[in-house]
């Protein structure tokens, strides 16, 4: 994760249709007085939750698709969660290795119990057979496995997950340079800590290492808290909702200065109250406040990652 840290504030450094305003982040972090809203996870209460390893099973899958809901207007990342608990309360053999292998497109939309196409439907259901087959070759098909081989370090879990699925592989070439973001690998990990508050699988004794998750919704909050400032050209196109294309300058810009700005504010809230906040804080309240305001308009960019 520290490639994650070093390589944003790379971006940051250089960044020309993004800026982040540094009374932004002074104003919200005076607003919040130094200590943020505490959001549960779950929240929302859609997930599947048994304290066990089909739980750990349920994340892995769910973050392998957890990615590029708005190209349909009526779907969201709860359709998602709710989809694929309600498909494992029915059959708990659903997400074996073996079956995440074998799904087509038309099947997994049934599984969702989703009526049309899902978006980037045949990216979904090839990595979903990559998750299948690497989870059999290397953790006799289970994600507990993995989770157990990692020794309660976050960052270990990050590497593995990268190393192992190349689908989970978010990198991004910014002006010649490397960029690692690794949205849904540290989302993971972020998930198994919430899920189990943690504790068992959850237990991470670095979970203070990983950032915030750079997805479409995070940046259009920061901006609303003016802490992103985006270029006119920028602002335009996304307001007339033009797609972003996927590792633009702009994409990488929107997605490496919000995880930047996020430590930063970090940083300024530690320095004020001595008190320790994670980053995985911040973006569940972050997130939190995104999406619970229809009106936000975030940067469209079809993407696997996010
Ligand atoms: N930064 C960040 N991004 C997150 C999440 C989550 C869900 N986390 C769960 C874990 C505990 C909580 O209780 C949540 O339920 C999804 N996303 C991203 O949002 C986008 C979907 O938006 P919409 O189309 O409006 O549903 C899409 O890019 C998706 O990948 C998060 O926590 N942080």
């Amino acid at each position: 994760m520290d490639e994650v840290r070093a390589t944003s504030a790379w971006v940051a450094a250089r960044s020309s249709h993004v800026t982040i305003d540094h009374s932004g982040i002074e104003k919200v972090v005076e607003t919040v007085k130094t200590s943020i809203p505490k959001v549960e996870w779950d929240f929302e209460g859609i997930h599947y939750f048994d304290d066990g390893p089909l739980t750990v099973q349920y994340l892995f899958v769910l973050d392998t698709l957890n990615f590029c809901f708005w190209p349909d207007k009526d779907l969201n990342y709860d359709d998602l969660a709710s989809g694929l608990k309600e498909a494992l309360q029915n059959d708990k053999s659903v997400f074996d290795a073996d079956r995440l292998q074998k799904y087509t497109g038309p099947e997994l939309r049934k599984l969702l119990k989703w009526p049309r196409p899902l978006p980037l439907e045949d990216e979904r259901v090839r990595l979903l057979r990559e998750v299948g087959l690497e989870l059999e070759k290397n953790f006799e098909g289970k994600a507990s496995n993995l989770v157990d081989s990692c020794g309660k370090s976050a960052e270990k879990l990050v590497t593995l997950v990268t190393r192992h699925f190349p689908g989970f592989r978010d990198h991004s070439v910014y002006k010649g340079h490397q960029v690692f973001l690794y949205k849904r690998a540290q989302i993971f990990a972020a998930d198994l800590w919430g899920a189990f508050k943690g504790k068992g699988y959850g237990e991470f004794n670095d979970i203070g290492e990983i950032t915030i998750f750079a997805d479409y919704i995070v940046p259009a909050v920061l901006r609303q808290l003016g802490v992103l400032k985006y270029s006119p050209a920028l602002a335009a196109t996304i307001e007339a909702n033009v797609e972003i294309g996927s590792g633009s300058e702009e994409e990488v810009e929107l997605r490496a200065c919000s995880v930047c700005a996020v430590e930063k504010m970090r940083e300024l809230i530690q320095k004020k109250s001595g008190k320790q906040v994670l980053s995985v804080e911040l973006d569940i309240w972050l997130w939190s406040v995104g999406v619970q305001c229809p009106s936000l308009q975030h940067h469209r960019t079809l993407s696997i990652y996010y």
